[in-house]
């Protein structure tokens, strides 16, 4: 939970602070106010990550050297500032030396917007990143292993684009890549498992009807990586790429059998979506202490009231909720949820209404 969250040259908030309830907010205000770089800035500060860009520097409020965020969330001081010289990490005021450490023993998020409908339409990098964004919640470790797998990844792409073949280091590389990529491949296994009923379950919760949903991982390698990669350690020479790997994995989604990128109707895509998202929150809630915070960005004016009811209800009792509208014309129609101030953001500042 947060209680208070200062901004230093964040996107276009040049000095901002402000106070939030243990029960959340709504902002509300017209577009290209703010109302989202807000809880990126939260996203940020707890998981050193951004939904919508995976460079830092756009963070950073034009013409400006760096940006900076601090919060209290669950009654920590946590810091992070972006300067020409890097990320600096700080908790309670004590440097933090790596964004492991910083994360080990930070707090929980679920973010929620209308792109994700691109975890049913997009391509299989969507799925991928939900995967990773839940793992390395949950587990440290799946988050090193990502990590240390990616740079493999990127020197062995580089390395097979040279002119001529450099085997050892190829195996080195390889090795490296077996290594951190079956954990990785053995947890997103693991994950599919521990989301599927939950996934079912907001689904029902959601539309109302017992659809059948299903997940299915589709791992982009056979039952041991190291055979596969070895198996396909010729073509990769050469097509000049990495083509085995958990880079390439995929999740299946089908509604009642069927895949549902292809069959499901509009309606039922954002149903599937949400699901997908409450199942991550409620896997999170099940497995860790902290009750995650909830980002919902810009999703109720979508929704019709019935679903938004459905998902309110269903979010844990105690989350805190940061909520972001255009309009408040949905509110009147939905439950539960009058209590939460409302703040406007306007021209890159905010106010309580
Ligand atoms: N690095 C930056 N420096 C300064 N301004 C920025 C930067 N990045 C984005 N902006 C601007 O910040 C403004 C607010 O963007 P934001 O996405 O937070 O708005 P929003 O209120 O969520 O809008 P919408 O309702 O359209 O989603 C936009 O005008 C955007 O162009």
């Amino acid at each position: 939970m947060i209680q208070s969250l200062r901004l230093l040259n964040f996107r276009c908030f040049s000095s901002l602070s402000l106070e939030f309830p243990a029960e959340g907010v709504i902002l509300i205000g017209e577009n290209a106010q703010g109302k989202t770089s807000l809880l990126e800035a939260v996203c940020t500060l707890i998981r050193l990550h951004s939904p919508r860009t995976n460079r830092f520097n756009t963070l950073t409020k034009f013409s400006t050297p760096g940006f900076g965020i601090a919060a209290d969330p669950w009654g920590q001081e946590r810091k992070i500032q972006q300067t020409a010289n890097g990320l600096k990490l700080k908790v309670d005021g004590e440097p933090r030396q790596s964004r492991t450490e910083y994360l080990s023993d930070g707090g929980l998020i679920v973010w929620m917007g209308n792109e994700d409908l691109s975890l049913i339409r997009g391509p299989g990098e969507t799925r991928r990143h939900f995967l990773d964004f839940l793992g390395a919640q949950l587990d440290p470790k799946y988050r090193t292993a990502f990590t240390r797998y990616r740079r493999a990844l990127k020197a062995k792409n580089l390395l097979l684009k040279e002119p001529k073949l450099r085997l050892p280091e190829l195996i080195a590389y390889e090795e490296i890549l077996i290594d951190h990529g079956t954990y990785l491949t053995e947890t997103r296994r693991r994950l599919i498992e521990d989301l599927s009923p939950l996934v079912a379950a907001a689904q029902l919760d959601i539309s109302g009807k017992n659809e059948a949903l299903t997940l299915s991982y589709l791992p982009a390698s056979g039952p041991s990586l190291k055979d596969s990669m070895l198996q396909a350690r010729q073509r990769e020479i050469a097509t000049r790429q990495a083509v085995i790997g958990p880079h390439r994995d995929d999740v299946s989604i089908r509604l009642h059998g069927m895949p549902a990128s292809d069959y499901a109707s509009e309606g039922q895509q954002r149903t599937i979506a949400l699901a997908l998202k409450l199942a991550q929150g409620d896997l999170l809630h099940q497995r860790c202490a902290r009750t995650p915070i909830y980002l919902l960005d810009d999703i109720f004016g979508e929704l019709d009231p019935a679903r938004r009811n459905a998902l309110l209800n269903h979010l844990p009792k105690h989350a805190q909720k940061f909520i972001t509208t255009t309009h408040l014309g949905w509110l009147e129609s939905t439950e539960g949820i009058s209590p939460l101030p409302v703040h406007q953001v306007s021209e890159n500042s905010v106010r309580k209404l």
